[in-house]
């Protein structure tokens, strides 16, 4: 195996729950491959850099061939310098009662400078996820204040969403996660998200035959898009290892692709696409090929996905108006 040049990896929020979880993953080629070397830029607030300390002490325990160096900073333009990706993880978790949307004043202080700092030393084509909730908004502020990169690298986390669909899906069913194709979560991680089973596939057959369109409807969809706040509930603190799994698998299939035939959930910039409101962070459908996606164009919405896509629609241009009016995006 040829090894490549070492890429930049930045991560905010390094010394949290997920971060703890993340940055081992990356370290060890899960995230972009058994071949590619990183180097982790790591960026806490000050108190907590010395637990970030301990935990890049674990790393380096861990003599990862691919973890070329690694650096820790408070200074946004040390993290994000000449970064190829970043994972945005930092920010306020919800506590049990909160809906995300209560944290978007808190957070959106957060992503401004982020989004500012990237814009002035990160690499032009970088790719950035934020996992930090409300992570469609935050994403948002990210790239307005960031007018210089494409505001297509600029993303955020419905694969945890996704991934919990799939799953749900297969326990009902009996079928295989692996065998589980094409669910989309469109729009808002948020409990007004939609997990769209009208075009996903259990063994090659119609997921939606195989299921009770009541089930679906009453207590499947509730199920998904409640799920964090069950986690909560019964860990007493948000979930972490498959928040940072699923980041792990966003960044792995923009990087490297989508599977021939198949797509993956990603929030990303709306074109418009299903009359989605231009450039809202939405949840689609995507298939992804050399670093670069495409929103699966031509499926065909019901009257009941209709109302589901734009009601979480709405939710977001609640957000994005509110972050307006708190000066964070134009
Ligand atoms: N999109 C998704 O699917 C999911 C999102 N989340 C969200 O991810 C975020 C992080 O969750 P956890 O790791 O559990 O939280 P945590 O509280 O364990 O860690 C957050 C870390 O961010 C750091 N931080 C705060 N402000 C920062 C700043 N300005 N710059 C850099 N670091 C900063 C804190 O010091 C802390 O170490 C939360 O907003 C949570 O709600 C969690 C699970 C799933
Ligand atoms: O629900 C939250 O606020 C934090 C965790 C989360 O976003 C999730 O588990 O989906």
């Amino acid at each position: 195996m040829t090894i490549k040049q070492p890429v930049r990896v930045a991560v905010t929020g390094a010394a949290g729950q997920i971060g703890y979880s993340l940055l081992f993953r990356i370290a060890s080629g899960d995230m972009l491959g058994k071949d590619q070397p990183v180097i982790l830029q790591l960026l806490e607030i000050t108190p907590a850099l010395k637990a970030l300390n301990g935990v890049v002490m674990e790393l380096r325990d861990c003599a990862f061939p691919l973890l070329q160096d690694v650096i820790t900073t408070d200074d946004p333009e040390v993290a994000f310098k000449d970064a190829d990706y970043a994972l945005l993880v930092g920010a306020m978790p919800r506590k049990a009662g909160m809906e995300r949307g209560d944290l978007l004043g808190a957070n959106g202080g957060i992503f401004k400078p982020q989004g500012e700092a990237i814009n002035k030393v990160a690499k032009r084509d970088i790719k950035v996820v934020v996992v930090g909730n409300p992570a469609n908004t935050n994403a948002l502020i990210a790239q307005q204040n960031a007018p210089d990169i494409d505001p297509r690298q600029f993303t955020a986390l419905v694969r945890l969403d996704h991934n919990r669909a799939i799953s749900q899906l297969a326990e009902k069913t009996g079928g295989a996660v692996k065998d589980i194709k094409n669910v989309t979560i469109w729009g808002n991680h948020s409990s007004t998200q939609y997990p769209d089973l009208s075009q996903a596939t259990v063994g090659g057959k119609p997921a939606l035959e195989q299921v009770d369109r009541t089930w679906y409807e009453t207590e499947y969809i509730p199920t998904v898009a409640k799920r964090g706040a069950a986690i909560i509930e019964a860990r007493g603190a948000s979930s972490a290892a498959s928040a940072a799994g699923a980041a792990i698998d966003h960044m792995r299939d923009w990087a490297l692709g989508t599977r021939e035939g198949e797509w993956t959930s990603m929030a990303i910039p709306s074109d418009g696409s299903y009359g989605i409101p231009e450039g809202l962070i939405y949840g689609f459908p995507v298939r992804i090929k050399d670093g670069k996606y495409e929103i699966v164009q031509g499926l065909e919405v019901s009257d009941f996905s209709r109302g589901k896509m734009d009601a979480t629609a709405r939710e977001l241009e609640e957000e994005r108006d509110e972050v307006r009016k708190l000066g964070l995006v134009k």
